[in-house]
């Protein structure tokens, strides 16, 4: 069914859902579109639209072959809409789910072709802030690239800059999408272009891999990484390709690539890399359990970090858990599970300095010593063991004291007679090695 979009635009068919609102298929005076009507609660802020209005100059400016365009931006009544440049393809995620890991040199001409979509956007000033593989289309009417690899393209700018507004994310919340959250955010520095680049090399690593290098488990356990933990390394992955993404995944923003020499840098692999199949890692275990100590995915938190981001994340209404590992950017609208197909969103309280510096030793406690879980678990069955074996040493005791009584009634009051042992003999307790180290 048809419907007006402002004066100009008429869209037809949805094409696809996200957690700010629904992709149409449409039509403009320029030809095919896709407009992205956002949700009813974002397009009633009256905050956000103030910003959409006011952001309409930048982003409509940015124009790049990498950066999915945004040709329009409409408030008309109840409406909230970005008319965007129509991409006939598919979202990485999508194609990821589908066809499993890429080959290294499909996957770092992917990458050099969001960088360079990034770096014209740095230029203009303008940080992504919610890289991801949801927000890189696949052209595939364009003609391929190095390997057969389809031209990609960055897209939701928009989102991103809008609705992350100062009123609409305090000082101490974080939003937004937990395995490719740069530590600094999480840290509470202002996102700055590095941001993007540490995520977007998140997204090599899994293209590459499989899963995220500090994704799965608790989103607490997984902020937790980003800012204490090494990236583990992917066996197998050529030398020069490894380089690149330890440099992007640096702690330190400073340290990292700019986005215009990641995307030298990883064309610069591009002949190296060619024919070499896809990793055959164990990737493609559950993100739920990647990382998480054992026992743990999923389940209640059990360190300070956990249970400060099961806090927020319970705030926020349910978790659900999905294939992919990642929760988008925008803030959730209140239940709807009719119009919300994609997925859940995570606002986080930003844990204070003093805990973020406890989650390292934490971290470092963890890796060393036996889970406390586990500690508490084999002394309460010693206990119990214990308890057993006093039980039954006065069961014992009481039936000898009893059979000794009988004997010496029986027995016209001589302790001597056939009976009964007067002392019970304990059997050796608890049996196994356990008991020694009590
Ligand atoms: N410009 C476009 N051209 C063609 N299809 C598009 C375009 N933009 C988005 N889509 C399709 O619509 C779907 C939803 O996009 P949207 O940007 O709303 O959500 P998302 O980025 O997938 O998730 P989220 O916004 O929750 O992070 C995408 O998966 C994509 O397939």
């Amino acid at each position: 069914m048809a419907r007006k979009i402002g004066s100009r635009y008429t869209v037809h068919q949805v094409i696809g859902r996200g957690s700010a609102g629904t992709v149409w298929l449409g039509e403009g005076p320029d030809g095919p579109v896709a407009v992205k009507l956002l949700r009813e609660d974002l397009a009633s802020d009256q905050v956000l639209v103030g910003r959409f209005v006011q952001e309409r100059a930048a982003l409509t400016s940015l124009d790049h072959p990498r950066v999915v365009g945004v040709r329009d931006m409409v408030v008309d009544g109840d409406d909230l809409a970005l008319v965007m440049e129509l991409v006939h393809g598919t979202d990485l995620r999508s194609r990821l789910e589908r066809e499993g890991v890429f080959a290294p040199q499909a996957a770092a001409a992917v990458i050099a072709d969001v960088a360079d979509g990034l770096a014209a956007a740095h230029a203009a000033g303008i940080v992504h802030r919610d890289v991801k593989p949801e927000n890189v289309m696949l052209d595939l009417a364009a003609p391929p690239g190095p390997g057969g690899a389809p031209r990609a393209k960055l897209t939701d700018f928009g989102i991103a800059r809008l609705v992350d507004a100062p009123r609409r994310t305090r000082a101490t919340r974080i939003i937004g999408t937990p395995d490719y959250l740069a530590p600094e955010i999480i840290e509470g520095l202002e996102p700055r272009a590095a941001v993007d680049i540490y995520a977007l090399a998140t997204v090599l690593y899994e293209l590459l891999a499989g899963f995220t290098p500090f994704g799965g488990g608790h989103t607490g356990a997984v902020l937790r990484r980003h800012v204490t933990e090494s990236v583990p390394p992917v066996p197998g992955l050529p030398d020069g390709l490894w380089r690149i993404i330890s440099e992007c995944l640096a702690k330190a923003p400073a340290s990292r690539l700019r986005a215009a020499e990641l995307a030298e840098r990883l064309r610069e692999q591009l002949p190296a890399l060619a024919g070499l199949p896809p990793l055959a890692l164990p990737a493609q275990r559950s993100q739920d359990d990647v990382g998480a100590p054992p026992g743990q995915a999923g389940g209640e938190p059990t360190t300070l970090a956990e249970a400060v981001y099961a806090e927020a994340e319970t705030g926020t209404g349910t978790h659900r858990r999905r294939r992919g590992p990642v929760v988008p950017l925008v803030p959730p609208a209140a239940p709807d599970a009719a119009r919300d197909t994609r997925d859940t969103h995570t606002s986080l309280r930003r844990p204070s300095a003093e805990e973020l510096a406890g989650y390292a030793a934490q971290s470092r406690a963890q890796r060393t010593a036996p889970s406390t879980g586990h500690r508490r678990t084999r002394q309460e069955r010693i206990r119990r063991r214990r308890f057993l074996a006093v039980l039954v040493a006065a069961v014992l005791l009481l039936a000898g004291l009893a059979a000794a009584v009988a004997a010496f009634g029986h027995s016209g009051g001589h302790p001597h007679g056939a009976a009964a042992p007067s002392v019970a003999v304990l059997p050796a307790w608890p049996p196994d090695e356990e008991s020694a180290a009590v």
